[in-house]
């Protein structure tokens, strides 16, 4: 935040000298009208409410840093207008001065222009919510919370779902994916069958997705610190992955990665090795050569527009429900799939400058969509804002951490009641659920009960919901 607010000052002071520049300038010029980029359709006149100058505008205009301000300049040169223009210069020193000091004490120079500041529109009033979504479900990034909210707000604005074929759990992942995974849509049948969300784990393949998709869909992903999610993959797969298979700590692994992972054993090793780069369609054993990271990072630039962040997965969720047009409630959640305490273990500092070395190109992918995220972020909201938007979305989820659940600390499965709200399990994790509070009414229990399902569960219950006439989905629970 400190970083944004000084960003965000230096560019105003810079955008003020310019602005000082050109009034000297335009002194000694002899039109002294009014500059082309004051009349930019951005830019929203705001009458001064002090008694000096009533006629003169402040002029303001919101840059991509955040709110500028700006003096109208002077029409005439006769002498009570002269004394007008004094004013003006006044001010305007007056405004500089403040935001030195302001940049100097590093104070959010929000404080001192409340009167400056517009109410960023909450465009989820304005216009309808986006409903055509395709959400790349990568793996161990807080990706079954995203789709919780995904299958959510289908259900309740009653959506289609492209869910996985028969008793599959995904659309054939690690295989890349083709259209024929989907439920619905047949492998001669006719190609133009559209669903208006898709968020299963798939391995990306653009062409087949878009087969399934409409052509407005809404391209979205989520990515995670590759060091935590290595450590994440490390425990989830430990049985699963030939690479992890020998080893006992990810630590062990990283002091010699070579000495357990074959290429050519296949696509399990998936989970070992740039995990979040193979989900996206690329190669995850390529050399990580500057011209490829760079065709590849484009290439997933083109064919998504939002990259959100799972570290700061509060912060997306605000950028998410705004790029959407959706409400609050939309994306407010509980943590879904997560580790108890037991089965977490940190890799030590040498270890993980191996493992971003070790995951490279995903490392780089890493890095690039946290750059453009908080570009996007930055961009859209201004720092009090997000400030705002965030206890909002915060209190949101106290209020309903309350109103459904007995203890709002996650339980194993042992503790957990309800068969339903049991979470799936894998390799060495053990993996968290929630009991719901007893004797909730009707309507707070389905939205409870939704929030807090696990994901197979809920996978299942949209498939009855979409294909009544298909045998249900048999989902493994876990042995109590
Ligand atoms: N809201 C929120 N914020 C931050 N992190 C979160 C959130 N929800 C889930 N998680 C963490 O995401 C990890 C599980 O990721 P996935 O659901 O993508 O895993 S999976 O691939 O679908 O199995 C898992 O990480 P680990 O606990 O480190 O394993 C979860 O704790």
């Amino acid at each position: 935040m400190t970083k944004l607010t000084n960003k965000r000052l230096t560019r105003t002071q810079q955008s003020l000298a310019a602005r000082l520049r050109r009034k000297t300038e335009s002194k000694n010029s002899d039109g002294d009208s009014e500059s082309p980029e004051l009349s930019s359709p951005r830019r929203i006149t705001y009458p001064l409410d002090s008694g000096g100058a009533p006629n003169s505008p402040i002029l303001v205009g919101f840059t991509e840093y955040g709110w500028a301000t700006n003096l109208a300049p002077d029409t005439s040169e006769t002498s009570p207008r002269a004394a007008g223009r004094s004013f003006h210069v006044a001010l305007f020193f007056l405004v500089l001065v403040v935001l030195l000091m302001a940049g100097f004490l590093h104070v959010d120079v929000e404080m001192f222009t409340p009167l400056l500041r517009i109410k960023a529109q909450d465009s989820s009033r304005d216009s309808t919510p986006v409903t055509n979504i395709m959400f790349l479900k990568t793996h161990k990034t807080a990706s079954s919370t995203m789709l919780n909210i995904l299958y959510r707000f289908s259900e309740s604005h009653n959506l289609s779902v492209a869910l996985p074929k028969g008793s599959m759990f995904h659309l054939g992942y690690p295989w890349l994916f083709v259209a024929r995974y989907v439920e619905g849509m047949e492998q001669n049948g006719p190609q133009d069958h559209h669903f208006n969300v898709m968020c299963n784990h798939l391995r990306f393949n653009f062409p087949e997705v878009q087969k399934v998709m409409p052509n407005d869909t809404f391209y979205l992903s989520i990515l995670r610190n590759p060091v935590s999610q290595l450590e994440s993959s490390f425990i989830y797969y430990k049985r699963y992955s030939p690479a992890f298979q020998k080893v006992k700590t990810l630590d062990q692994f990283l002091a010699d990665p070579w000495k357990y992972y074959n290429v050519s054993v296949g696509l399990k090793n998936a989970y070992a090795r740039n995990n979040m780069w193979f989900d996206f369609g690329f190669d995850n054993n390529a050399q990580a050569e500057e011209g490829y990271v760079r065709r590849c990072l484009s290439e997933v630039e083109r064919q998504f527009q939002l990259v959100l962040i799972a570290d700061y997965f509060d912060e997306s969720m605000v950028l998410l429900r705004r790029r959407l047009r959706w409400q609050l409630d939309d994306v407010v959640s509980f943590k879904l799939n997560l580790r108890s305490q037991r089965t977490i273990s940190h890799l030590n500092p040498e270890s993980q400058e191996r493992a971003k070395r070790w995951c490279d190109l995903d490392w780089q992918l890493y890095q690039h969509f946290n750059r453009t995220f908080w570009a996007q972020l930055q961009a859209e909201v201004s720092p009090r804002q997000l400030r705002e938007e965030l206890a909002q979305l915060r209190a949101r989820r106290q209020e309903l951490t309350t109103l459904c659940l007995q203890d709002p600390e996650p339980k194993n499965t042992t503790q957990i009641k309800d068969q339903n709200m049991l979470p799936y399990q894998s390799g060495d994790a053990e993996i968290l659920g929630y009991n719901l509070r007893q004797g909730l009414d009707n309507a707070t229990l389905h939205i409870c009960q939704r929030m807090a399902m696990p994901e197979l569960q809920y996978m299942a219950h949209l498939y009855a919901l979409q294909f009544p006439d298909k045998p249900p989905k048999d989902i493994p629970l876990p042995k109590k």
